[in-house]
Parts: C-alpha cells; structure tokens; sequence
C-alpha cells in the first residue's frame, strides 16, 4: 500500500467534521492495533525523548482539542530513536477523549477503547524546515500515542488541567511555560507498535509515522472531566457545544503491517 502523502480531499461530517469517507487513502488512522497480528522487529530501538520544558509556550483550544504548543524554530525538544532514522521536533501535543468513560481513543488494540489518547506530534527536521511543509511530506512526521486509563491522579498532568477553563472557548490561547511532556510518557517506552499512517483530522495526510505505547498512563476521573467542560463553539456562537468525542472512526489497514518492538 504505497501511503503517499498528498493532501487527501475529504467528505467533512457536520457532527465534529469527522472526515468519514477518505477517496484514495490507503494509509488512514486510527486503526485497530491486532496484538496476534503484528510483527516484532527487533531492529526496533527504545524511544529517545529530550524534551526541553523552557520550549513549551502556549496551551489553547482549537475547536477539535486543545492544544499545548512548543517553540519548534529549533532542535531543543527532539525524538529520535524507535522506529525513527532521523530526527524529529516536537510541535505540540493535545488530546482525544470520549463523552463518558467507555470510549474516547482513536486507536485501539485488539477493539479496546480506552476513554482517551494523547498524541505528541513532531515533525522531520532533517528533511524539512518547517511543520508545515513536512506535514504532507514523505517520512514527514512521527506521533507518538499514549492511552490514557481512569485510575490515580496524574500530578504532571494537573498543571494542565488547571489551565483548560482559561481556554474553554474555540479559539483562546493563554501562555503556558515550563512544562515537560515527558511526565505524561508511561515508564516503559521501549514498549511500542508502529505503522504508516495519517493525520487524524484534516488534511488527513499520510506522512506519519505512528509509535502508539503499549503502557497505558493514569489520570483521574476528575482530570478527565475538566477535559469535557470545554467548548467545540466559541464565546459568541449561541449554542454551546461541550468538546467530547473529538476522536475519529477506525480506518481500513489496507495490508499494512503493525510492527512491535516487542515479543
Ligand atoms: C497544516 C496545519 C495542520 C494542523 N493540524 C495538524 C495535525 C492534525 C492531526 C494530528 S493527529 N490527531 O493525527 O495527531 C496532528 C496534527
Ligand atoms: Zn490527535
């Protein structure tokens, strides 16, 4: 399945512009990740993160998710490692969730959902010289996607979480510093799949390489709930819209092969 990475047209759902029905894309995400299915390689190293805190800049909410923004003008927040041959450079990081707790995520494995995903996303400085650019290049981005379970309370995760009714509205942004994504990493990140895949929203472009976690991390029911108190709409729309189940359907494979670095 040769996943090009030209800009896809796509229908748009008035629900949550959930793009349903991609024409062309044979590389689409989310998928299903099916454990017996997938294919160790053992070629595949650790996850190398070196996150620089000082780079965070701003949280805001976008009318999907919201979203926590880096300065990416150069290499201080990077990845390397895992599937990866060159080097990457963190943009911004943001959520999927569900409404309730039983859904949320846009990956899942072997059909279990989890009540919500968090992705980091970067971008190939190697190759390219902007996110923008490589966003529909080849080999032009990597996400990283981490489950999140109800369970404990996540302290990294509060600062975050006490930021988010500052930006209840589409389209407000507050400054937000100093904040090392490495905290919401689980312990174990030499545990991952991998695949070639897609934006989830639009442009849809099939330029990522995806690296899901196999090790979920905890956050309280509360800090979940936080995340569904903000808005799809914005301050002056008459109909507020509570920003819940922003993830987007499971996608065909289309013979791809997950790989996993581990047995
Ligand atoms: C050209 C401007 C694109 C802005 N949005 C990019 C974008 C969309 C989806 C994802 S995801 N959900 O696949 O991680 C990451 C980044
Ligand atoms: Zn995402």
């Amino acid at each position: 399945a040769a996943c090009s990475s030209k800009y896809v047209l796509s229908q748009i759902h008035p629900m949550w512009q959930q793009p349903i029905a991609v024409p062309g894309g044979h590389c689409q995400s989310p998928i299903d990740i099916v454990v017996r299915k997938s294919v160790f390689d053992s070629a595949l190293k650790p996850l190398a993160t070196d996150y620089d805190p000082e780079t965070c800049q701003q949280i805001w909410n976008n009318g999907y998710s919201f979203l926590v923004e880096y300065d990416d003008s150069a290499d201080k927040s990077t990845l390397k490692g895992g599937p990866l041959q060159d080097q990457f450079r963190l943009c911004q990081f943001h959520f999927h969730w569900g409404e309730s707790n039983a859904w949320g995520s846009e990956h899942t494995v072997d059909r279990r959902l989890f009540p919500a995903e968090l992705h980091l996303v970067h971008w190939n400085s190697d190759k390219y010289s902007l996110f923008e650019e490589a966003v529909s290049g080849d080999n032009g981005l990597a996400v990283i996607g981490v489950f999140l379970k109800v369970g404990k309370r996540h302290e990294g995760l509060q600062k975050l979480v006490d930021a988010l009714p500052a930006i209840r509205h589409k389209g407000s942004v507050v400054e937000f510093t100093r904040f090392d994504p490495a905290c919401l990493l689980p312990s174990n990140t030499e545990d991952y799949w991998t695949y070639h895949g897609s934006l989830t929203t639009p442009p849809l472009t099939e330029s990522v390489t995806w690296i899901v976690m196999k090790q979920h991390i905890e956050v309280s029911h509360d800090q979940l709930a936080v995340f569904r108190s903000l808005l799809f709409t914005s301050a002056e729309e008459e109909v507020q819209k509570s920003m819940v189940n922003n993830f987007r359907v499971q996608q065909p494979l289309c013979g791809r092969t997950v790989r996993s670095s581990f047995t």
